[in-house]
This record gives C-alpha cells, sequence and structure tokens, in this order.
C-alpha cells in the first residue's frame, strides 16, 4: 500500500484508464477497497468508519485538502459516523492508475488521524 501511495500521479496524457483486470491486481494493496461500476464507469470506493459526524467531516476536509493539492478529486459522500470516497478519473471516464495512488494516499490519512 505504501509503495502505491508514493508513487508520483502520472500527467494526464501519459496514460489512459485500466480495465477490470489491472485494477483488481493493483487494489490486492488495498484490501478495504472494491471496484464498482456506476452507469458504466468504473470507481474504487472504501466507506470508512467514525465516532461521530465531526470526526468524519474533519477526516472528509483533509481528502479534499489532497485533491485540491493534486487537483485530483474524489467524491466524498459524508454521513454520520461514515465516509463513502470513491475515485475515479471523470475526464477518462474510468479507473487510472492515479486513482490507486489517490486511494493509497485516502488509506494513509486515514492511519495517521491528526492526534495520534
Ligand atoms: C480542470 C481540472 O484539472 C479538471 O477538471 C480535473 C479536476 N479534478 C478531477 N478529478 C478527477 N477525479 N477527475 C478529473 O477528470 C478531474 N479533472
Amino acid at each position: 500500500m505504501n509503495e502505491l501511495a508514493d508513487r508520483a500521479l502520472e500527467s494526464g496524457h501519459q496514460t489512459s484508464v485500466l480495465v477490470e483486470e489491472q485494477i483488481q491486481d493493483l487494489l490486492t494493496t488495498l484490501p478495504d477497497w472494491e471496484l464498482n461500476c456506476v452507469e458504466g464507469i468504473h470507481r474504487i470506493e472504501r466507506v470508512y468508519s467514525f465516532d461521530d459526524f465531526v470526526t468524519a467531516l474533519a477526516f472528509s476536509n483533509r481528502v479534499a485538502a489532497l485533491a485540491e493539492e493534486h487537483d485530483h478529486h474524489p467524491a466524498l459522500l459524508l454521513e454520520w459516523g461514515r465516509v463513502t470516497a470513491s475515485w475515479w478519473t471523470h475526464s477518462l471516464g474510468g479507473v487510472h492508475l492515479n486513482d490507486l495512488i489517490m486511494a493509497a494516499r485516502t488509506e494513509r490519512l486515514y492511519q495517521n488521524p491528526p492526534h495520534s
């Protein structure tokens, strides 16, 4: 997982979306993430659990800052005690290696909470 998180994001024109087998192969390093398909477009998703709404909001904000840093943005569903993070590349209509890198970095944020 760390190896993936430490990879540099590729610039958009270098490569294209990954096929299902490639995504599943890379997801073996992110066991809590799953590949889903919404309206024909692949995305990788994980549900994170928290003790309350405010802690879930704080995590969402940390992921948002990460996204702004890289100009690559997830869908985040904030609920009481829960954040669903979904990564895909809108411009390409599927999952790019960058989405797996961002998912690995999302994991790293979760594993290193601000007050740990
Ligand atoms: C102009 C800007 O770079 C683009 O709109 C970016 C912003 N963030 C993005 N995030 C994601 N996940 N996919 C994109 O295609 C995308 N495009």
